[in-house]
């Protein structure tokens, strides 16, 4: 059995929680946000949890009731909290290099409005990654139109450059489907609970059915490294517009009427009823996808070769470039003994290293200023930056 981890003081400067071993195992930082006290906490291996006190004049606190929302990261060998302007970064330590970044939100206007929703304190877990992806693509029309044609085409040239977005449904799979490919089948007892849980950037009640696009599913897209496209109908566009997540918005329009019913009715897959349902919905589906502000690009679907090299055209993919070939993502690795400290939108984390010989030094420049997306899915525009890395007993010359 090896000795149990004894934890490394954080710096306690510029806003920085010093985490402190309560137990064997089990770590906390203090991170106070105007009048409140949030304790971040976690035993190795356990999931985090946060209790937030509000302080009197004497700066004790009582605890109050707190929703999380988001996914909580796993707690490892203790960790470091840093205040930045409207959330908590929390450096993970010894944990794997695309886990170490969390952020909880305390006030970015997506808790704000939680608050507002939920009627309770709110705070929310999100991952942090380094660098951005490309925007998801949200294409939106009338059952028929040929969005999933498109869509497929789309994936069959550019497998490594796109990625699906795979809704959940509570309507009964198809013939062809596969539960888990085309959609997540799903109970509405069980999708209503995971709605309450905030587990989904969006849903809608289509045809009778209820649809959503977890969040889960749009960011193991774009963790992938691959761009994220969300078949989604106007409702839930609207949601996303509305969301922390920056989309490019496209909506398919039929050449007319008597052409999308007759794609439906030829695509067999409806009962009678179902068309009917489906023809009587497009019609305010168009007429919201045309004025609605929402999309950014209109693509009619006559001649299909034609719509596809003009969806083409609006993604950046013209004719015959290669598809450029994603550079691996830049990854962090945050050893046990580090201290943080906070310069402006810079995070400075200095650690040590130990060779067979001599200790080295480390610093990394951690950039925050220009975080994109957020709770309660992913909060990308991270950089980092190797700023200094020196050997004990080296004289001068060295950064610092
Ligand atoms: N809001 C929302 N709409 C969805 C989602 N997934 C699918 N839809 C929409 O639900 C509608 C019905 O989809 P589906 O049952 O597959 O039928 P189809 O459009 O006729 O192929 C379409 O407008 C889809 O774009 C989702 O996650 N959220
Ligand atoms: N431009 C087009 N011209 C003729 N048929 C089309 C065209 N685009 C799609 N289709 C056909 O119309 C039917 C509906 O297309 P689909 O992609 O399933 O629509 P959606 O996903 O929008 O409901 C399919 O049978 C498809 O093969």
């Amino acid at each position: 059995m090896g000795e149990a981890p004894t934890f490394i003081l954080q710096e306690l400067q510029n806003g920085i929680g010093n985490g402190f071993e309560l137990k064997s195992g089990t770590f906390e930082t203090d991170t106070i946000v105007g009048d409140k006290k949030y304790i971040i906490g976690g035993t190795n291996g356990e999931t985090f949890s946060v209790k937030d006190q509000i302080l009197d004049n004497n700066g004790l606190g009582a605890c109050v009731d707190l929703i999380e929302l988001g996914t909580k990261p796993i707690s490892c060998n203790g960790h470091s909290a840093v205040l930045l302007k409207d959330r908590i970064l929390i450096l993970k330590e010894t944990a794997k290099p695309d886990d170490c970044i969390w952020f909880l939100e305390v006030d970015t206007p997506y808790v704000r409005q939680q608050k507002k929703i939920l009627g309770t304190d709110v705070v929310a877990w999100s991952k942090g990654v380094i660098g951005n992806s490309e925007k998801p693509v949200v294409i939106s029309g009338p059952s028929g139109v040929g969005k999933g044609t498109l869509i497929s085409m789309l994936m069959k040239e550019f497998p490594s450059m796109f990625g699906f977005s795979v809704s959940h449904t509570t309507r009964a799979a198809r013939g062809m489907e596969k539960d888990g490919v085309h959609y997540h089948f799903t109970e509405k007892n069980v999708m209503e609970k995971e709605i309450k849980d905030g587990k989904f950037l969006e849903f809608a009640s289509v045809h009778g059915n209820l649809y959503g696009t977890s969040v889960e599913a749009v960011e193991l897209v774009s963790d992938a490294g691959k761009r994220c496209i969300l078949d989604i109908d106007v409702q839930g566009a609207r949601s996303v517009r509305a969301s922390s997540l920056e989309a490019m918005f496209i909506f398919i329009c039929p050449p007319s009427m008597e052409e999308l019913e007759k794609r439906l009715r030829d695509r067999g897959t409806e009962t009678e009823e179902q068309v009917l349902k489906r023809l009587r919905n497009a019609q305010a589906e168009i007429e919201q996808g045309r004025s609605s502000g929402i999309f950014d690009h209109i693509l009619y679907n006559d001649k299909l070769e034609e719509c596809y090299e003009n969806l083409k055209k609006l993604l950046g993919l013209d004719e015959c470039i290669t598809p450029p070939k994603s550079s691996p993502p830049k990854e962090i690795n945050l050893p046990r003994d580090h201290s943080v400290s906070k310069i402006d939108d810079k995070i400075i984390i200095s650690s040590i290293s130990s060779g067979l010989e001599k200790e080295s030094k480390n610093l990394i420049m951690l950039d925050v200023s220009s975080l994109k997306g957020g709770a309660p899915g992913r909060t990308r525009g991270l950089d980092f930056q190797v700023i200094g890395s020196f050997s004990d007993g080296f004289n001068g010359n060295g950064p610092f």
